[in-house]
C-alpha cells in the first residue's frame, strides 16, 4: 500500500476548506501504487483522489501533469481531471508535500489482461499520442537512456544481492544501448508508464486513464514498447504473441507506425524492460522505513529484457512486415 505521508485531521480541514467540494466525509489511503501517497477522499459531493506527491516527482514537473490532464480532457481522453480551489490553483501543499486533488474515475483495472484489452490499450494509446499535440509545456523524460546509468549508479553496489551477476549483465547493456539507442523518431507527449493499474475498464469497455506522473516527451513508438512489455508479457515470462498483435494493431488503426518506428520497436523494448528494471532494483535496495508498499519484482524485467535480446525484428511481436 502506497501511502508514504500520514495527513493530521485539522490539516486536511484547513486544505479542503479551500476548495468549494463540501465537507470531508471520509479519508482513506489506498492500497495501490508504489510513487505517490493516494487517498480516496469522500466529501459531500462525492469521491475525489487526494495524492501528496514523493520522492521521484519533482514539484517543477507538477504543472506539465496537471496542464497535461486538462489539456488531454480537453480532447476527448477520458483522464481524471485537477479539481482548483477557490483560488484557481489546482496544487496545493498538505502535510509538507505538494498536494491536488483530482476527479474520480469509475472503473476497474484488469488483474489478468486477454487480447481484447490489449487492442483497446493499443488505440487509446494512439489516441492519447494524437490528444497530446498541441500541449505547450514540455517535459524531457528523465528516466530514458541519459538517465539509466545514473540510477544504475545508486543501486550498482548491492545489485548482485538480488541476483549474481545482474551489475555485470545491466552494464553490458547500458554500454549497448547508449551507443544504438535511436535519435530520429517521431516525438510527442508520451505516457510512460502504462501499465495495467493505471487504466481501468468498466464492462470490458475502456472507461479511463491514470497516473500521468512519468508522463514527457519523447518517442512515441518507446511508449508502444512500454505497453508491449506491461501488457502482453504472461506471468511465465514468455511474450503472449496474440496479445503483442492485438496491441500492435489497436495502435496502427488509429495512427500508423513508420518504417523506422517498426524497425526500432525491438531496440526500444529492450531500453524499455531496462528502464524498469531500474527503478525496481532501486526500489527493491531503497524501501523508505515505515512504508506501507510493496516493491516490485526487478526480475520480471531483467527477464522481459532477456527475451528481446532475442528478437530479430518485429514480427516477433506478431507483426507481418
Ligand atoms: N482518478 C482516479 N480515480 C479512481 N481511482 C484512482 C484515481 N487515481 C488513482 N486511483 C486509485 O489509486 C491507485 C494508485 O494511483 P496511481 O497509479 O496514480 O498511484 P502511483 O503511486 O502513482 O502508482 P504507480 O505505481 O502505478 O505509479 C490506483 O490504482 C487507483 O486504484
Ligand atoms: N509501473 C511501474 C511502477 C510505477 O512506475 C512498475 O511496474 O515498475
Amino acid at each position: 500500500m502506497a501511502v508514504y505521508t500520514e495527513i493530521a485531521d485539522d490539516e486536511l480541514a484547513c486544505f479542503i476548506a479551500g476548495y468549494d467540494i463540501g465537507n470531508v466525509v471520509s479519508l482513506k489511503g489506498i492500497a495501490e501504487g508504489v510513487e505517490n501517497s493516494n487517498y480516496l477522499l469522500v466529501t459531500d459531493a462525492g469521491p475525489h483522489i487526494l495524492t501528496l506527491y514523493e520522492k521521484r516527482v519533482d514539484p517543477n514537473d507538477l504543472p506539465f501533469f496537471i496542464g497535461l490532464m486538462e489539456h488531454l480532457a480537453s480532447r476527448g481522453i477520458n483522464c481524471p481531471q485537477p479539481v482548483r480551489n477557490r483560488e484557481g490553483q489546482a496544487l496545493g501543499m498538505l502535510a509538507g508535500r505538494p498536494a491536488a486533488i483530482v476527479t474520480f474515475l469509475q472503473g476497474m483495472w484488469v488483474r489478468r489482461p486477454r487480447a481484447d484489452h490489449c487492442l483497446a490499450i493499443g488505440g487509446v494509446l494512439a489516441e492519447l499520442h494524437i490528444a497530446g499535440e498541441g500541449f505547450e509545456l514540455t517535459r524531457h523524460n528523465a528516466l530514458t537512456v541519459d538517465g539509466w546509468r545514473p540510477l544504475f549508479d545508486r543501486a550498482s553496489a548491492r545489485a548482485d544481492e538480488v541476483m549474481p551477476g545482474l551489475a555485470d549483465d545491466i552494464r553490458a547493456e547500458l554500454d549497448l544501448l547508449e551507443s544504438t539507442w535511436p535519435t530520429d523518431l517521431p516525438r510527442g507527449v508520451i505516457h510512460a508508464d502504462l501499465f495495467p493499474d493505471n487504466v481501468f475498464f468498466l464492462q470490458d469497455e475502456l472507461s479511463g486513464v491514470i497516473d500521468f506522473y512519468f508522463a514527457c516527451n519523447d518517442f512515441l513508438a518507446y511508449d508502444v514498447a512500454v505497453c508491449l512489455n506491461a501488457w502482453c508479457f504472461e506471468p511465465d515470462g514468455s511474450l503472449n504473441v496474440t496479445k503483442a498483435r492485438a496491441l500492435l494493431a489497436g495502435y496502427q488503426k488509429v495512427r500508423p507506425f513508420t518504417p523506422a518506428e517498426l524497425a526500432a520497436l525491438p531496440l526500444l523494448a529492450r531500453g524499455s524492460a531496462l528502464r524498469f528494471l531500474l527503478t525496481r532494483l532501486y526500489d527493491w535496495l531503497n524501501v523508505p522505513p515505515g512504508a506501507l508498499v510493496a516493491p516490485k519484482d526487478p526480475l520480471e524485467y531483467l527477464r522481459k529484457l532477456r527475451f528481446h535480446r532475442m528478437v530479430a525484428d518485429v514480427s516477433a511481436y506478431g507483426l507481418i512486415l
